[in-house]
């Protein structure tokens, strides 16, 4: 099992996927694996999702499959059946953290406020998703927040850019970050895998 500092390390961007057909998983996957983004993150928020999973983690190893809309300790049992590699939450709850502590499938809370990261520190945890990143306060948020908790690494979801992402992962408190924008709908649609593949080229030539 890698740990969550791994699994962030593995590339700039963690593609979040919102997959409603289950035939797209696998060559979605292979395609952003391909392009540079091996580290993936399929959010739970669809009938197909837990079968997506389920695809990749059995057919494309090159990817390291992770489980995103985590909000309850049965979406996160559900997830780890499937076999995501990792598991991210928009937020965190104390039920989160418990199943969390009992799993060996590394769990990334979200946190947006000082208080949310100190209970989170409380809880052992090192590595954050800021979320929703651009509203809660983006790049100046995340830059304030380093200069009292300098030891959390961060994953800025929501709101992320190719266009801003340089100004993101500049920051020492930034491991990496997320976003839907290399996996656009229409194109997945269209079945554009080789679109696809450009787009995470291009994010996954950004430098950490
Ligand atoms: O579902 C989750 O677990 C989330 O935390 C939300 C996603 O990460 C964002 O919806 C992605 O945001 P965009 O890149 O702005 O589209």
């Amino acid at each position: 099992m890698q740990t969550i500092s791994a699994i962030l390390a593995l590339g700039p961007v963690v593609p979040v996927l919102t997959i409603d057909d289950v035939e797209t998983a696998v060559p979605l996957a292979r395609a952003l694996a391909k392009g540079g983004l091996p580290a993936i993150e399929v959010t739970l928020r669809t009938a197909a999702s837990p079968d997506a999973i389920r695809a990749i983690a059995a057919e494309v190893p090159e990817a390291t499959v992770g489980a995103g809309t985590i909000l309850t300790p049965k979406h996160y049992e559900a997830a780890v059946d499937a076999g995501a590699r990792f598991i991210v939450s928009p937020g965190c709850t104390p039920d989160l953290v418990r199943a969390a502590t009992e799993s060996e499938v590394p769990f990334l809370p979200g946190a947006a406020t000082a208080s949310e990261v100190m209970t989170l520190m409380g809880a052992n945890f090192t590595h954050m998703k800021f979320f929703p990143a651009g509203p809660a306060g983006g790049v100046k948020m995340l830059a304030a927040l380093a200069a009292p908790l300098p030891a959390v690494r961060f994953c800025p979801t929501g709101g992320v850019t190719l266009e801003n992402a340089p100004d993101y992962l500049a920051l020492p408190n930034v491991a990496c970050v997320g976003g839907s924008w290399v996996a656009p709908a229409d194109a997945v649609k269209a079945r554009d895998w080789g679109r696809i593949e450009e787009l995470a080229r291009a994010a996954a030539a950004l430098r950490k």
